[in-house]
């Protein structure tokens, strides 16, 4: 499912009506009738129903709504909350057909007239602003949001809670608190912000029948279980273990020894064929109780680094340490060229002073940074990434030539070219420590296994998040659940694809 900026929405529908035919008022009439049908959800027979009307044509969707649910037979009060003169075209074209079905509306003269309806009302339906809201809320609607944010009402928005803005980037914003959203066709940046995302409640999408075909791609979209079906890698009868990826996990120390071990645990069980761990010798007694499948390898000297020639891929960071002794070590694997390699944690920390030779890799290079972390590489503060992570990620993969899974409850995965996945799946309980040292093992593996390593960083972050959702579903909660809960949780994860 493609997610856009309100440009790029404005787009489809454009195309949608000069490349399909398709006009304005029918698009309108489609997204009201999908939006109230999907609100049916939330309302019952015996709500009385406020359905709050603004100038556009978000408004324009609101009278499809009120006059769905009347001819539904719902108690629906149909509020417009600005002047008639203010509605035009689409919008006040559904509002003449609103009316020619025999069907009144209130204009809003005083904001104490709709606070006596709103008292009344055990639903409200925002129909006032959407992809069209510039900067703050003027009034009415900034006194009208207020109003029902106070009120303990049902608060279903349509499209967009009304003042979110529908683009990443904008901070000073007052808005409707949603309960649940209903997004017309394609979600919009703002409902995956830490900031923003919070205001839609719970969301999902309706079709309105724009013509995909036809549609620019722009190649940012929403990763779900479908894509996971479709892109995981299977295990052929006859395959054996060097078909499914020799990987080297480089990271732990005497005291941070599970790191490594949960990385390289997580790729055992996330199929990879063989896993070697290279670290401190003083952890090993540690780790290999954990991981009995794998091996231990090291360089000269007892050096971190090995001969590094057979891999599939390598990961480096977790539990590393930040020296100047691990610092070469990671130079020396950005140096090396042919093994595809993932930098977390501390590796993250130490890549800094080589960014500038990330483009000269002639394989892979994946980076996978929470918001502190990316905040070191980039100079930016952690504040400015989370108001723009598209674009802050798209600019430093493009830039460096790398894949960036920037991590969070909505995990963005960049590529090298720009193109973009979001993943949604996982939950608090994640918020541990070792759960990026989990996911990095789990990504490694995907990376062996899969030509493709958008797919491969996209399949990864679903598993891990949905292994996450699965354990708390059943058996755990999210105070408890630990790293090492989620990789044994894995199986249950493949066992819902194989079967
Ligand atoms: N074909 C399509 O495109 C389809 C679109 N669809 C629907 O249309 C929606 C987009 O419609 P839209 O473009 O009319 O914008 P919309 O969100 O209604 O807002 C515009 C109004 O807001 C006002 N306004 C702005 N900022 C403000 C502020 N801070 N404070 C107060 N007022 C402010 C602005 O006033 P102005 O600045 O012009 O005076 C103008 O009156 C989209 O979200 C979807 O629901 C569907 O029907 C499917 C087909
Ligand atoms: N509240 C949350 N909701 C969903 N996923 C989360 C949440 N908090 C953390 N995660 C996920 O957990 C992982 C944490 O990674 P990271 O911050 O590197 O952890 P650590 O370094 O402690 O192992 C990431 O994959 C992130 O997406
Ligand atoms: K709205």
């Amino acid at each position: 499912m493609d997610i856009v900026t309100a440009q790029e929405m404005y787009e489809r529908d454009r195309v949608a009506m000069e490349a399909a035919g398709l006009d304005g008022k029918m698009l309108m009439e489609n997204a009201g009738r999908a939006v109230a049908y999907d609100f049916l959800r939330h309302i019952q027979k015996e709500h009385k129903i406020v359905v709050l009307i603004g100038a556009g044509n978000n408004g324009g969707d609101g009278f499809v709504i009120a006059r769905t649910l009347l001819n539904l037979g719902y108690d629906v009060e149909a509020w417009q909350v600005v002047p008639d003169a203010k509605t035009t075209g689409d919008a006040e074209a559904h509002k003449r057909i609103f009316q020619a079905s025999g069907h009144p509306y209130r204009l809003l003269k005083s904001s104490e007239d709709l606070n006596t309806s709103l008292c009344r009302a055990d639903v409200c339906i925002d129909a006032m602003l959407g992809i069209g809201v510039k900067g703050r809320l003027r009034e009415p609607y900034a006194d009208i949001v207020r109003l029902c944010n106070e009120r303990s009402i049902v608060r279903l928005a349509v499209d967009l809670p009304s003042g979110v803005p529908a683009d990443e980037g904008e901070e000073d914003f007052e808005a409707f608190q949603a309960h649940y959203t209903s997004i017309i066709e394609a979600p919009k940046q703002s409902a995956f912000l830490q900031h923003t995302q919070p205001y839609y409640g719970e969301w999902s999408v309706v079709e309105i029948g724009l013509p995909p075909k036809q549609l620019p791609d722009h190649r940012r979209r929403l990763w779900g279980r479908a894509d996971v079906e479709r892109t995981l890698p299977g295990r052929e009868a006859h395959s054996h273990k060097g078909s499914h990826g020799k990987g080297l996990v480089i990271g732990g120390s005497r005291l941070m020894p599970g790191s490594v071990a949960m990385t390289a645990r997580a790729a055992l069980r996330s199929g990879a064929g063989l896993i070697a761990v290279s670290t401190d010798s003083e952890a090993i007694p540690a780790i290999s109780p954990y991981v009995q499948e794998a091996t231990f390898v090291e360089g000269e000297n007892g050096g971190r680094v090995p001969d590094l020639g057979g891999y599939d891929g390598i990961a480096v960071g977790m539990g590393l340490g930040r020296n100047s002794m691990q610092e070469t070590v990671v130079e020396r694997l950005v140096r090396e060229k042919e093994t595809p390699l993932l930098v977390d944690a501390d590796g993250l920390y130490l890549l800094k002073g080589f960014l500038g030779e990330l483009k000269n890799r002639e394989v892979p290079t994946v980076l996978t940074p929470h918001p502190g972390e990316f905040a070191h590489l980039t100079g930016l503060s952690i504040q400015e990434i989370l108001r723009a992570p598209f674009s802050y990620s798209k600019e430093f993969a493009e830039k460096h030539g790398v894949y960036l899974v920037l991590k969070g409850p909505s995990t963005i995965i960049t590529g090298p070219d720009g193109e973009q996945r979001v993943d949604v799946s996982g939950n608090a309980g994640l918020a541990k420590g070792g759960s990026g040292d989990v996911l990095s093992g789990i990504l490694l593996s995907m990376m062996m296994q899969t030509e493709h390593v958008m797919d491969a960083l996209s399949n990864g972050c679903f598993l891990h998040g949905s292994t996450a959702d699965l354990l708390v579903q059943d058996g755990h909660s999210k105070v408890d659940l630990l790293a090492s809960d989620v990789i044994e949780g894995l199986s249950r994860t493949f066992r819902t694809f194989s079967s």
